[in-house]
Order: C-alpha cells, then structure tokens, then sequence
C-alpha cells in the first residue's frame, strides 16, 4: 500500500453506560469483537455536545438511571442526545429512547403487552392496576373493579435505574392494602412452583435462563401479613431467599416452557417496542401451563447469555443494513427518511397504548 492509500477509517459505535455495568459485562472485550469487524467503539461524554465527539454510525446505551433520574441535569442529558438523533438521523440508536421509557414505566409495559395479542396463544399479562392514591377505601374499590385479587404483588410504577425500583410487596387480604406504596402496580399474584424463566433478547436471537422465585401462595393464607421484598434477592442467579422454598406438602412438579411461544414472544414485542436489547420475565402457572408475563427489562444483565458480544455485534450489523436499506428505500421513493418507517410505525403502536 502506497502513503496515499489510506485503509477507510472504522466506523464509530458510541456508548453509554454507568462505569459499573461496564465493568460487569467487561465491556473492554466488545471493543475489540467491535474492532473486528471494522468497528471502533467511543464512550460518549455526556457533558459534552455529541456533535464534537462523532460521527456516529450507531449509538448502543444503558441510559436507564439517567432517564429515571428525572432531575434538571438528567434531562439536559436526554434532551442532548435526542436532538442529536433527530439532527442525525442515519445514527442508529439501539434501543430509542421512547421505548426505553415505555419499560420504565411498568403500567405502560404491561399495557404493550395486553395489547400484542399475545393472549390468543396463552401467553399473557396478571390482571393489574395502577394504584396513584393514599387512599386505602378507594383503593380497595378500584382493586376489585380491576379484578386484581388477592394475594397481589405490589411493584413501583419505575421499572428500573432507581434504589427503591425492585422493593416489592405481596398483600394478602384488605387490610395489607394500606401497605401500598403508591405510586405502583398492583398485580395478581400467579402461583408458579417458583421457577423465573428469564428470556434474553438480543435482535434476533435469544437465551432462556432458569432463577429461583417466588414461592406458591394461596388464598387461604388471606391472613398472612403482608411480605416486603427486593427483587434482587430473590431471583438472581446467587438468590437463595427462603420466600423462594416451597411447602414441604408441595410438590416441586418442574413445568415446561413452549419454545413456540418463546418464539412469537420475541417477534412480537421485539417489532411493539422496537427495541432489540431487553428481557423478559416469564412464569409458568401451575395447573394451566399458561405464560405469564410479569416483567420487561431494558437491557438487563444478560448473566448466562453465550457469545452476548458475539451476539450484540451481529444485532448491531444487521439492525444498521436493515435501517439504512428501508431509509435508502424511501428516499428513492421520495418520503422524508428522518423518521424511519418501522420508528414511525412502532411510535405510532406505544402512542396508541400510552394515551
Ligand atoms: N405476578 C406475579 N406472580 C408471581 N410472582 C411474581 C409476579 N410478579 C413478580 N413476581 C416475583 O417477583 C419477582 C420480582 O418481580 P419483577 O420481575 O417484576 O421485579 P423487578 O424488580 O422488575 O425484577 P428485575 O430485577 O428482573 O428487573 C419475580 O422475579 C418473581 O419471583
Ligand atoms: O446491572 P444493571 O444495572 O444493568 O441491573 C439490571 C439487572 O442486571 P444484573 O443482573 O446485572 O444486576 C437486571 O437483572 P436481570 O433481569 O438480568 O437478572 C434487572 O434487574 C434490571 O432491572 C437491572 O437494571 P436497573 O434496574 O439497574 O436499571
Ligand atoms: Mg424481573
Ligand atoms: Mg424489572
């Protein structure tokens, strides 16, 4: 090679996550899958104007706890990067910010859900409700009339990135209804031999991994007290809660997971969120062998997924062929491209649920 051939410079994948969740992935390592494949990856400063920092062909980001945060600078934050994407439109942003938010929100998330149609193969959402009021009568009320029935779990409405998003709550009878904190969810609990199945979604492939749960509980335990738990000690891989240890008169019958459904779970929400980067959380429920959905994470540990940076640049590489080819598409047609057309269309989907 002569001094003015020069090899094309790579492209840039800017990131952002916080320095611990890089340190749990071992981020470093991506960086050199990404080089591989002519790739460069950039960690974004969010101080500072992305314009300076760029071009970006691709941003991929856990922005959770900023979006979460909510305060003055976290907002300048998104503010910042979403005018960037909206000036720039060829970037790829994986995943957008509006579906990254729908998760946040888990009344919004379980709406996604009821509203796939998933339910027509069994797969579905524990009736819920939004609980926003201190007021244990009108909650009472409006429990019953959403046909939440007891015992229920009571989550915070903030899904992720925030210390008190994974303190929960079983309720028993009307008098734990006080022990609401609201504003949450209240959802029906499903009794599931205590087996979590964890479905890792990356673009177009995807991993189920087993954890340990929450164990059987029945009506008849209507006088119990209400429990108080955080989410993380109880499924995660290492968890060994004794909420998780079934009734010695239980047996602990294991159920079974339609790899089917799995399948039409991941097309589905993959193309309702247009998201690529998310997991779900599934439990079996005994006796009916129906899949519940209980939970959608925006990109979570993925702790148990082979080859995740394997993977993640696959998604990466064909989620960017796919976007540039429907934008060259459209331009050829005519059509402004700043907005793509599976954006517009899923946009158009959670508009359709979130109002
Ligand atoms: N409707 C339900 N019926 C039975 N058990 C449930 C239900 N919802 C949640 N659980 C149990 O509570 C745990 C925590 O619930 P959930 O997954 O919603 O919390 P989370 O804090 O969002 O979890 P993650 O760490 O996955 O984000 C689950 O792992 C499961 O054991
Ligand atoms: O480390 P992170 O911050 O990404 O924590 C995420 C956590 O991953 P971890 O397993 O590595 O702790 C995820 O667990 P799994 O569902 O994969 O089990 C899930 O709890 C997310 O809700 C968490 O996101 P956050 O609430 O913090 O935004
Ligand atoms: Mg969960
Ligand atoms: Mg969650």
């Amino acid at each position: 090679m002569t001094e003015n051939e020069k090899l094309p410079s790579p492209m840039v994948i800017g990131y952002w996550m916080s320095d611990r969740k890089s340190q749990k992935l071992n981020w470093i390592e991506f960086g050199k899958v990404c080089r591989q494949h002519g790739y460069e990856l950039v960690k974004l400063d969010l101080d500072k104007p992305l314009e300076d920092q760029g071009p970006f062909a691709v941003i991929v980001h856990k922005l959770t706890e900023i979006i979460a945060r909510n305060d003055e600078q976290a907002i300048q934050i998104i503010d910042r990067i979403e005018q960037y994407i909206k000036d720039n439109p060829k970037v790829l942003i994986i995943d957008p910010l509006e579906s990254v938010r729908t998760l946040l929100d888990r009344y919004k998330t379980y709406n996604v859900v009821l509203n796939t149609g998933l339910n027509n193969i069994d797969v579905f959402t524990p009736t819920f409700v939004e609980i926003l009021s201190n007021d244990v009568k009108e909650n009472i009320i409006k429990l019953k009339n959403a046909r939440v029935t007891f015992p229920f779990i009571c989550k915070p409405f903030v899904a992720q990135g925030t210390t008190y998003c994974h303190q929960m709550s079983v309720i028993f009878n009307e008098r734990g209804v006080a022990d609401c904190k609201p504003p949450c969810v209240a959802q029906s609990f499903i009794n599931h031999n205590a087996i979590l199945y964890k479905l890792y979604v990356v673009g177009d492939h995807y991993q189920l991994v087993e954890r340990p749960s929450l164990k059987n509980f029945y009506t008849s335990n209507v006088d119990r007290d209400t429990i108080t738990f955080d989410s993380h000690s109880v499924s995660k891989s290492d968890s060994s809660s004794e909420l998780s240890v079934l009734d010695p008169s239980e047996s602990a019958k294991k159920s079974s997971v339609d790899p089917i459904k799995l399948h039409s779970i991941v097309k589905t929400l993959g193309s309702y969120l247009n998201m690529s980067l998310y997991g779900v959380d599934i439990v079996v429920e005994n006796n009916t062998n129906r899949h519940a959905i209980i939970d959608i994470n925006a990109y979570p540990g993925y702790d148990g997924f082979p080859d995740f940076f394997g993977k993640l640049i696959d998604c990466v590489i064909s989620r960017r062929t796919q976007s540039l080819c429907s934008k060259a598409y459209f331009e050829d047609s005519g059509f402004d491209t700043s907005d793509s057309s599976d954006e517009k269309k899923s946009r158009a989907k959670l508009n359709s649920i979130n109002h």
